[in-house]
């Protein structure tokens, strides 16, 4: 149901025949206007590189609770421990049994910086910048490829709206979400993660091998089982309104089967969110500018960070923060 789409002639840095770009960039634009998900391999980030940030991130997650809580999340930057039950992507459930770690952009940029967890994972910190830097990679030539997919005039459009990734001034990160066995007895309404679309341009998600993601695709929901070696790439709301919906940010969940062992089991994933640079306005079909097709330029404009700022309010149940 989720198409597959072989990356391994267009990876970063790799030299690329206008013809393969086309070939590829067009495949990846008719899959994210339709299931608005594909899973990507050949990818170029190595398996080792990504377990090895898992296994770092399971150091934190394993520690005491109390320890964990030195470095809450700060609602400015957005970096930082989210613990058990303090976030909630879905107002309509009652619980989401999950802690996540976060590593926005303001983390990697040296005026800015976070507080690492040295203490509870002495590799996290190098370990998340490298695989962050090939996130980055990955995602822009991503980007260019949509913006010949969609055949743009100016096919690194997208790109350039990105161009303070990593930096103070847009809010692109790395996300880690740990998801504890389910204690017996749990009430019924529990579930992982509540029904939500992706904020941004696009994420790269990266599942381990537990399962429980599924995609509203066509109003129904389908699994999207982890595959090996592929990551899961899906397209968030800017970019669905940057493109004047041609492509589709949709719907995911993450549920808990009633397999008295699949409760018992430990889920993580890893997913690195694009964010458009703060000011970028999503809301009008900049891509598009003066084509007859796409829809009418939206009132009420709003930036990328206004937008993600709203978000993250509604998710922690807090006042809107300012942020870099
Ligand atoms: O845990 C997963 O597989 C999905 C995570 C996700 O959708 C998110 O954090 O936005
Ligand atoms: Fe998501």
């Amino acid at each position: 149901m989720i198409p597959v789409i072989d990356f391994d002639h267009c990876r970063p840095n790799v030299q690329v025949t206008d013809a393969k770009l086309e070939e590829t960039g067009k495949a990846l634009v008719d899959v994210l206007s339709s299931t608005g998900f594909a899973y990507l391999t050949n990818h170029g980030i190595s398996k080792e590189l990504i377990e090895n940030v898992r296994e770092a991130a399971d150091g934190i997650f394993t520690s005491p609770s109390i320890e964990k809580q030195k470095y809450a999340r700060d609602p400015i930057t957005n970096c930082g421990y989210i613990g058990l039950l303090t976030e909630k992507l879905d107002d309509g459930c009652p619980y989401e049994y999950k802690e996540a770690f976060h590593v926005a952009s303001p983390a990697l940029d040296p005026s800015i910086g976070m507080k690492w967890p040295h203490d509870l994972s002495p590799n996290f910190a190098a370990l998340s910048r490298t695989f962050m830097e090939k996130c980055k990679a990955l995602s822009l030539r991503i980007l260019e490829l949509i913006g010949i997919g969609l055949d743009l005039k100016d096919h690194s459009v997208l790109v350039d709206c990105q161009k303070l990734m990593h930096k103070s001034g847009n809010m692109s990160g790395l996300r880690i979400l740990y998801y504890p066995s389910i204690p017996d007895h749990s009430e019924d309404e529990i579930i992982r993660l509540g029904e939500h679309s992706d904020w941004g341009s696009i994420t790269l998600l990266f599942q381990d091998s537990v399962g429980g993601l599924q995609v509203n695709i066509d109003e129904k929901y389908v699994d999207a089982m982890p595959v090996d070696g592929a990551l899961l790439l899906n397209v968030g709301d800017s970019l669905e309104m940057m493109s004047g919906g041609r492509i589709k940010s949709k719907k995911h969940r993450v549920l808990i089967s009633d397999d008295e062992k699949h409760r018992k089991l430990v889920r993580r994933s890893m997913g690195y969110f694009v964010h458009p640079d703060n000011e970028v306005v999503m809301n009008q079909p900049l891509l598009y500018k003066g084509d007859p097709d796409v829809q009418e330029v939206v009132e009420d404009p709003i930036t990328s960070q206004q937008y993600v700022i709203k978000k993250l309010a509604a998710a922690h149940r807090s006042k809107p923060a300012a942020s870099y």
